[in-house]
């Protein structure tokens, strides 16, 4: 049913939190200039009202006569489109799953193209039910089935065969204003390798997430496909594939494409806020490292992952009734040495050099496919070489460069055992068994690849297999599992999604020209210490879905208040650095929280 508003000095923070912070404080809506008229504003879904334009407006913009005479208000329309949803749930029950999400996807993809204003309402509401369609682990399904579901246009393409062309087609898009952009090559999408062009519903769904969680207005962002061909020949072998039917380019001539890009789009719109989002590992860090010390950019895969994942890790720290100092003598297996996990490592041995203020390393064991990665390593690649396991320190325990999981787990007896390897089922039941042995009373189990099926365990056989007593993560969603005896298992969704809006939005706001570490580390930090200490204890380590408005908006703060202490704000908009330096914690909570976007149906008024 349609949410009502909700006086938020009614209620607690801690309440009100629980609720989407702007249907609280809903705001008078400020007209919207529109340059066009008639039939032209119904196709254009960024200011369709579909029935809902009043006789008035419909009199002003040329569109008495277009429409059935009945003017149906947006609460109206947004019930009506619950109910459809909902009998749709109802008529494809009992039909296998991927039917069903991709039946759930195709509803609100076609709202998505008709009316953003009801879309983005409908999704705020029912995050918790939709986040899981519009992003993992549906949006997987939806990218391995792109080219047939394609009908409309969204965002932009560039491909290979563009090169010389990019800095005269970023002018081809609408919009004037860009804040956030988010963009893929396809190579390595979730744990499903390479998808080339298909990868396109990646950039749209986290975008999708930024507009519901960060209040980042649908008419600034951009979700890009940067097409260089693909190395999946089964795309390549089908006919209908709408991408380049071409391998990938490789080396210089790789960078090449990407460096023209980034100009092209620097040169347009040089504040908006660019995510690298599911690049392979060869280019990932590499592009990182290029490009984050000239743009304002930064990849959600290594960074925004490595917070959450911290955030986790500081949370077990604390559902062990330890102190936080504790984090350096916690063993943590970590399983994938990519993107991900080395993203983790390298934010995990800045966290720990800070709080011991020594260069104590903290106690990570690393496996990649060939099991336990040591200085024994032959050809390591160098963004793993510093997390290699002295091979003395490894023989200490009985164990021998590139020991399988099994062994890992049963003779470190980890308190932590952290999935990054895109492996579905490489957590087996042998692995958590092994777990029951661990060092801690409560140890935690965090499977975070994406999408679902390839999660290293599901949460039932986590708390089957590893016992009752466990903390429990996922990168994609999974029900609380019902432990007998009226007893739940908490599942907690360890995904980047509770910070990347955070981060890009606090990017934005401050006006930062970079994203440093010390901003990332805020944001981390912020998200570690948002749950309560009864949360954690009961193996609550990260907040519901449902208030990812709220935790964003405590995030974005935090993040504009480390751009300012490094002295790297440069304002935003009409308001200045100083203004920001002057801000308390509170207020720049509000200043974040005031400059999201909420849809509501805005009056249209036409300029020539
Ligand atoms: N939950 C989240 O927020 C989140 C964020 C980022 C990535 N991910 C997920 O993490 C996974 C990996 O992403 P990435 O960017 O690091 O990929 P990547 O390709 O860069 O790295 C994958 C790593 O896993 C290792 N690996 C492969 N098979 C293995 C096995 N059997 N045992 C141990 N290690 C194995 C590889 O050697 C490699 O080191 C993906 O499934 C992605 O969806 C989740
Ligand atoms: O997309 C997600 O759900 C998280 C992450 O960015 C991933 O690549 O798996
Ligand atoms: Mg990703």
């Amino acid at each position: 049913m349609w949410r009502r508003s909700v006086s938020r000095s009614a209620l607690t923070l801690r309440q009100s939190r629980r609720l989407s912070i702007c249907a609280s404080t809903t705001p008078i809506p400020a007209p919207s200039i529109i340059h066009k008229r008639g039939a032209d504003i119904l196709h254009d879904p960024w200011f369709n009202k579909d029935t809902g334009f009043p006789m008035t407006e419909r009199d002003r913009l040329g569109l008495r006569g277009l429409l059935p005479p009945r003017v149906i208000s947006f609460e109206q329309q947004y019930d009506r489109f619950m109910e459809s949803y909902h009998s749709l749930e109802h008529n494809t029950k009992g039909q296998p799953l991927t039917v069903v999400s991709l039946a759930k996807w195709r509803i609100l993809n076609r709202l998505h193209d008709r009316n953003e204003t009801l879309y983005y309402r409908v999704l705020i509401d029912n995050i918790k039910d939709f986040a899981p369609i519009i992003y993992t682990p549906t949006v997987g399904l939806v990218c391995q089935n792109y080219s047939g579901l394609f009908r409309r246009p969204r965002g932009m393409y560039f491909s290979a065969k563009d090169k010389g062309e990019m800095m005269s087609m970023i002018y081809n898009w609408p919009a004037k204003q860009v804040d956030m952009i988010v963009l893929t090559d396809g190579s390595r999408i979730l744990g499903l390798g390479d998808l080339g062009v298909q990868g396109m519903a990646i950039p749209i769904g986290k975008l999708d997430m930024y507009v519901a969680a960060a209040g980042i207005n649908p008419q600034r962002i951009l979700p890009i496909m940067l097409d260089v061909g693909t190395n999946n020949q089964q795309l390549l072998d089908n006919p209908l594939y709408i991408g380049l039917r071409q391998p990938r380019l490789e080396g210089e001539e790789y960078i090449a494409v990407v460096d023209e890009l980034m100009e092209a789009l620097h040169a347009r719109w040089p504040k908006a806020i660019v995510q690298f989002e599911d690049f392979q590992f060869k280019w990932a860090f590499e592009t990182l490292e290029r490009y984050r010390k000239k743009i304002c950019m930064f990849n959600d895969d290594i960074q925004g992952t490595a917070g959450v994942a911290l955030a986790g890790l500081l949370g077990t720290v604390r559902a062990q009734g330890r102190p936080l100092s504790d984090f350096a003598n916690q063993k943590i297996v970590v399983v994938g040495a990519g993107s991900a996990g080395l993203g983790v490592l390298n934010m995990a041995y800045q966290a720990v050099a800070r709080m011991t203020g020594t260069n104590a390393k903290p106690q990570f064991f690393l496996l990649d496919k060939d099991g336990l990665i040591t200085t024994e390593r032959v050809g390591i690649d160098s963004a793993a070489a510093p997390f290699s396991k002295p091979i003395e320190e490894v023989k200490s325990l009985g164990l021998h460069e590139g020991s399988d999981l099994l062994e890992v787990v049963t003779k470190v007896k980890p308190h932590v055992l952290l999935g990054l390897s895109g492996v579905g089922g490489v957590f087996n039941e042998h692995v958590l068994k092994a777990m029951r042995n661990s060092d801690s009373p409560k140890p935690a189990i965090f499977a975070m690849s994406n999408p679902t099926l390839n999660a290293e365990c599901t949460a039932a056989d986590a708390f089957k297999h590893a016992g009752e007593n466990i903390v429990f993560g996922s990168g994609s969603p999974f029900e609380h599992v019902d432990l007998g005896n009226g007893k739940v298992g908490h599942v907690n969704q360890a995904n980047n999604m509770y910070l990347f809006p955070g981060i890009g939005l606090g990017s934005l706001l401050s006006g930062a020209h970079i994203i440093s570490d010390g901003m990332l580390q805020a944001a981390s930090e912020c998200l570690a210490s948002y749950m309560t200490e009864e949360e954690i204890q009961m193996g609550r380590l990260y907040p519901s879905i449902d208030s990812i408005r709220h935790i964003t908006a405590e995030v974005g703060a935090a993040v504009v208040r480390a751009a300012v202490a490094e002295e790297l704000a440069e304002g935003h908009g009409e308001v200045g650095p100083k203004e920001l330096e002057h801000m308390s914690k509170e207020e720049t909570v509000e200043y974040v929280t005031s400059n999201m976007w909420f849809p509501i149906y805005s009056p249209l008024v036409h300029e020539k």
